[in-house]
């Protein structure tokens, strides 16, 4: 910041916790947070990897722009022996989707994650080198969600000791796949295995798509983009592709981790919600403390708009909720290792617990996270929607996150099963471990009182995680009633999905709530830093007991009170964290390219970084527009006319 002016200095000098180490807790440890100051500098300081202009470029040249980065990263990676954290780092600041997404975060973990050892040995080398380049092509135009219902073939012809995949309809023809419209030579093909006439269900497959030649669709393939996606610019870096099958490759696939990938990429996802979230938030905190409305006595300054308490009301709990799904995020990512070891050495006894809270979790936070990123805009007031502020693309890359990789209902009606599961073997031998240990004291869950009998009781952990454990208990309780009123349990599992789903969406809120207080018991140093960090777990917690109050009431977890006194207990801890928000941002460590937001820079100089924007929108190349002499003069000459007439 040497020479130029802080306009939030004031409110840095505010903090009251040393945002250093906040800075640690937030990137997961001193050793990742010097990795990725050091490769967001990187990115942000080489012009190649500018995004000022994704706006207004037309999807060709935006397109044509993508690959150039993408080069450009590869060769920087290269020229400057960047390890495998330091490039996905390199990737994750350039911050445009692209065909490596996929490359790097579907095709080599499928390939990891299904193929057998001699696979492996053949196609990782060239993957790893970009000497072929991968997508993960499972969605059909007809099936997305129905992964059993996809109607590709893959079927085994002896003779040749090939596999022939085969796109029998055009709604088996491939849809969707990031990076198979222009760019993949590879593609891991899910499809229907049939040998000997017999059907295997649904598998995986390494098919070459083009020619490693001249880029030519392989003979039978016919490839090409789907089009034109939601937002300008966006995720129209990226080519979503469309494919008909003829003939190809080799087989591989043990048989229970088909799902494996989705597993991987759903924890992925949750880490990048508290990434997208966490941006969204510091633009509108930063902004909220420039942007000035009302207030003024005498000619003295107006307030600014951080200090209304309706702006903290709808702002706060955005922030604490970037943190809590950091630290979610870290826990599921701990999940997902140890149930891959697990794996390997053939035990299966967590993979469906791993699976209920990936995907359960994956909704939770993309659901919340989209949503975040709108009310952003908003509390940004008109120029959150210019799209120099950021928000707008950022919405529109974002929002599909709570589509892809699951369709988000479809997710928690998967956790659906788990809990009802649960449930049905509750007094069983077999007891609920994990993120259903809880359901072992149904008993107690489905009779105890919330103590909470002033404001500051609801500062107690142990009260909070008390009144989630009851409400999700007696939800989920409830439901299993009444499916076994019905007959046909899957008959009652339709008639009943919308309950079912809010007793999910309960049991992942518990999961975040419990693993933010869990990393409050960790040793954390640094003045203030977990008391700060105590102040956003009860902020999320009671924001959402406040949003959530008819399940609370309804199930008997707490009483009317008691869900008044916690709204009274949220504005106190807002006018504590207050002092703090602009310091609990800077925390995130974001440049102000990777921010890409005019209202979210760091020194605060908003207006006349605004004013200058607005000056570099090509329509202002000419004073007098293309198009006056064509169709304004006409206008107006004809008005003339008319009004003498
Ligand atoms: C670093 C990352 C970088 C980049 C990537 C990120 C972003 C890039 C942008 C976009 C990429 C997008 C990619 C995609 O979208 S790929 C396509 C993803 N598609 C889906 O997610 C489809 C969703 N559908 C399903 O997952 C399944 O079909 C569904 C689970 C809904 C139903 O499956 P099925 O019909 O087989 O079902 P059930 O009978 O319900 O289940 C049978 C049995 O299997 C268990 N199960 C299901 N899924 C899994 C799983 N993933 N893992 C483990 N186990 C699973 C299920 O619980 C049942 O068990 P049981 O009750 O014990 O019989
Ligand atoms: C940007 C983007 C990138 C993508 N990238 C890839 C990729 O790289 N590779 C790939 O293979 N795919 C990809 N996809 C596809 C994606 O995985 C699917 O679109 C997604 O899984 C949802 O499936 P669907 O489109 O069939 O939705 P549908 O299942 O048709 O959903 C339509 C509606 O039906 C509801 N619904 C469906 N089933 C049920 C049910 N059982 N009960 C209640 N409601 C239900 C849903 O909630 C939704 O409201 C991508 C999609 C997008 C948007």
């Amino acid at each position: 910041m040497d020479g130029v002016v802080d306009h939030l200095a004031d409110e840095r000098n505010k903090a009251q916790f040393d945002v250093e180490e906040m800075k640690i807790v937030w990137a997961g440890s001193r050793h990742v947070f010097e990795l990725s100051d050091r490769i967001a500098r990187l990115v942000a300081s080489d012009p190649v990897f500018r995004k000022d202009n994704r706006a207004t470029l037309s999807r060709k040249d935006l397109f044509k722009n993508t690959l150039r980065k993408a080069a450009h990263a590869w060769k920087r990676i290269i020229e400057l022996r960047l390890s495998e954290e330091e490039a996905s780092k390199l990737r994750f600041y350039v911050d445009e989707a692209a065909f490596t997404d996929l490359h790097w975060g579907m095709f080599v973990p499928a390939i990891k994650g299904q193929a057998t050892e001699e696979q492996q040995q053949k196609w990782l080398p060239l993957a790893y080198k970009m000497q072929i380049i991968g997508c993960y092509a499972q969605t059909e135009l007809g099936h997305g969600s129905n992964v059993q219902g996809l109607e590709t073939t893959a079927t085994f012809d002896p003779q040749t000791d090939e596999f022939d995949i085969h796109s029998p309809t055009l709604t088996s023809s491939k849809w969707w796949p990031g990076g198979l419209g222009k760019v993949s030579t590879h593609a891991v093909v899910y499809a229907r295995l049939i040998t000997d006439g017999q059907e295997h269900g649904v598998h995986g497959f390494i098919v070459q798509l083009r020619s490693l030649d001249d880029h030519l669709p392989l003979p039978g393939i016919t490839i090409g983009d789907i089009g034109m996606k939601f937002g300008n610019g966006a995720y129209n870096t990226m080519d979503n592709g469309v494919t008909r099958n003829g003939k190809c490759v080799r087989s591989n696939v043990p048989r229970q981790l088909i799902y494996g990938t989705m597993v991987f990429v759903r924890q992925t996802i949750v880490s990048d919600a508290s990434c997208a979230l966490s941006r969204a938030v510091c633009i509108a905190t930063r902004y909220s403390a420039v942007r000035r409305q009302f207030g003024s006595q005498n000619g003295g300054v107006e307030t600014q708009v951080i200090d209304y308490k309706t702006q903290q009301n709808r702002l706060f709990p955005l922030l604490a909720a970037a943190y809590a799904f950091r630290f979610v995020g870290e826990w599921l990512k701990w999940l997902y290792t140890d149930v891959t070891q697990r794996l390997q050495a053939n035990d299966f006894s967590t993979l469906p617990e791993a699976h209920a809270c990936t995907a359960g979790l994956k909704s939770l936070t993309t659901t919340f996270t989209a949503d975040a990123i709108e009310e952003c805009r908003k509390l940004c007031g008109g120029h959150g929607y210019l799209c120099s502020s950021g928000l707008p693309e950022l919405f529109a890359v974002y929002v599909p996150a709570c589509t892809y990789e699951g369709d988000n209902v479809v997710l928690l009606l998967q956790v659906a099963r788990f809990l009802m599961k649960t449930v049905s073997q509750l007094g069983s031998e077999k007891k609920p471990v994990g993120t259903t240990a809880y359901m072992g004291r149904v008993e107690h869950l489905m009779q105890c009182r919330c103590s909470v009998q002033k404001a500051e009781d609801w500062l107690n952990p142990n009260t909070i995680l008390e009144a989630f454990e009851a409400r999700t208990a007696r939800m989920s309780v409830a439901v299993a009633q009444k499916l076994a009123q019905f007959a046909n349990p899957e008959e009652g599992f339709l008639e009943l999905s919308p309950n079912l789903v809010e007793a999910s969406v309960a049991h992942c809120q518990l999961i975040v709530v419990s693993k933010f207080i869990e990393k409050l018991q960790q040793d954390i140093p640094g003045k203030g830093v977990k008391e700060l960090l105590g102040m956003l777990c009860n902020i999320y917690a009671l924001n959402i007991l406040h949003k959530h109050l008819g399940d609370f009431l309804s199930t008997g977890s707490i009483t009317p009170k008691q869900g008044s006194l916690a709204n009274d207990q949220l504005r106190s801890l807002y006018s504590q964290v207050r002092p703090n928000a602009i310091a609990l941002v800077d925390a995130f460590n974001y440049t102000d390219h990777y921010l890409g937001s005019v209202l979210g820079r760091y020194d605060g100089n908003v207006y006349p970084k605004l004013y200058e924007e607005a000056w570099k929108d090509p329509l202002n190349d000419s004073v007098v527009p293309d198009g006056y002499h064509e169709y304004i003069r006409p206008l107006l000459k004809n008005q003339l006319r008319n009004a003498r007439l």
